[in-house]
């Protein structure tokens, strides 16, 4: 197989770690470069918890472009420094895959336009584990019959973002299929603000942060006499890895920017 160059950015995040370790373990992936917060100048063998690799580290995205040409950006920021790094990929002719939540419909709009100007292939993958993109298939399939549906998304308590990327993008597979509808009692009220949850679409999203959760969802349908349950849980990050690997092989393919894996995965 062609080998494909890579730069992760979030090195030391709980994803950028697994993302390394990815690159380590897949002969065809070769990691010329990081980008992290802190730590410039450095290699990344320095960083403790990080392979003996002899690479080096950049704090600023637009220095690391000037002198690296990777073939694909892995991001595993925050939504603000996502943006700025997807954008700076796609000026430097560099394949984004990004794996950071919290991104707007306006901006997903804003960055495919801005990629197929250019016509290069990005990917924002809300979630990559597989049985999450099932979930949402699934429960974009089940509304189609049962339109009564609250989402309850499950993660730690580090996660920055509610609701999470995958709750997100699961009400709006949904909001594609299910004709628009208030739930609950019409003259419901809320006592405590809040206690009815976010509102998409006349859907519901509840959030829930603890510590020893990783990252769960349950799809919750509801219809006279019966309720459908549709559960996805990932225990460990690297149930990501597949999709990673996936979407940087997928994004060499692509002239446009997808949203979401159900587009790659058919
Ligand atoms: N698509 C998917 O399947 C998944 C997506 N995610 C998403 O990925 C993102 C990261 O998650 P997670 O790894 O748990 O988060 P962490 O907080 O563990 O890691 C984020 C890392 O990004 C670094 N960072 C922030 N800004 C920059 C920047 N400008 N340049 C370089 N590094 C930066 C942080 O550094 P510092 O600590 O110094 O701020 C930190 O090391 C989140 O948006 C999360 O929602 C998570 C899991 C799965
Ligand atoms: O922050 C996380 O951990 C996760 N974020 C993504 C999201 O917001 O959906 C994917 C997964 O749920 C883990």
């Amino acid at each position: 197989m062609k080998e494909i160059t890579i730069i992760i950015a979030g090195p030391r995040g709980n994803m950028g770690m697994e993302a390394v370790k990815l690159t380590e373990q897949t002969e065809h992936f070769k990691l010329l470069a990081v980008v992290d917060t802190k730590n410039e100048g450095k290699r990344l063998s320095e960083l403790d918890g990080m392979p003996n690799l002899d690479i080096p580290i950049y704090t600023d995205i637009e220095k690391c472009f000037t002198e690296q040409q990777p073939d694909v950006l892995i991001d595993l920021t925050s939504p603000e420094s996502g943006r700025v790094h997807l954008e700076a990929a796609i000026d430097h002719g560099v394949r984004p895959v990004i794996g950071t939540t919290g991104f707007s419909q306006e901006d997903i709009e804003r960055l495919r336009a801005k990629a197929e100007d250019k016509e290069i292939g990005a990917i924002i993958a809300p979630n990559f584990a597989i049985g999450a993109i099932l979930m949402m298939k699934f429960a974009q399939t089940a509304a189609r019959y049962m339109p009564d549906v609250e989402i309850l998304e499950m993660h730690h308590d580090k996660k920055l973002d509610a609701p999470s990327g995958t709750a997100h993008k699961t009400a709006q597979l949904i909001a594609e299929v299910r004709e628009a509808k208030k739930q609950g009692h019409p003259q419901e009220t809320e006592d405590l603000p809040g206690a009815r949850g976010a509102e998409l679409d006349g859907m519901r999203i509840h959030s829930i942060r603890l510590p020893g959760l990783v990252a769960h969802q349950e799809v919750l349908f509801g219809g006279p006499g019966q309720t459908l349950t549709i559960r996805h849980d990932s225990i460990n990050r690297a149930s990501f890895m597949p999709g990673v690997r996936l979407s940087v092989e997928a994004v060499l393919t692509l002239n446009t920017l997808v949203y979401g894996l159900e587009h790659i995965i058919e």
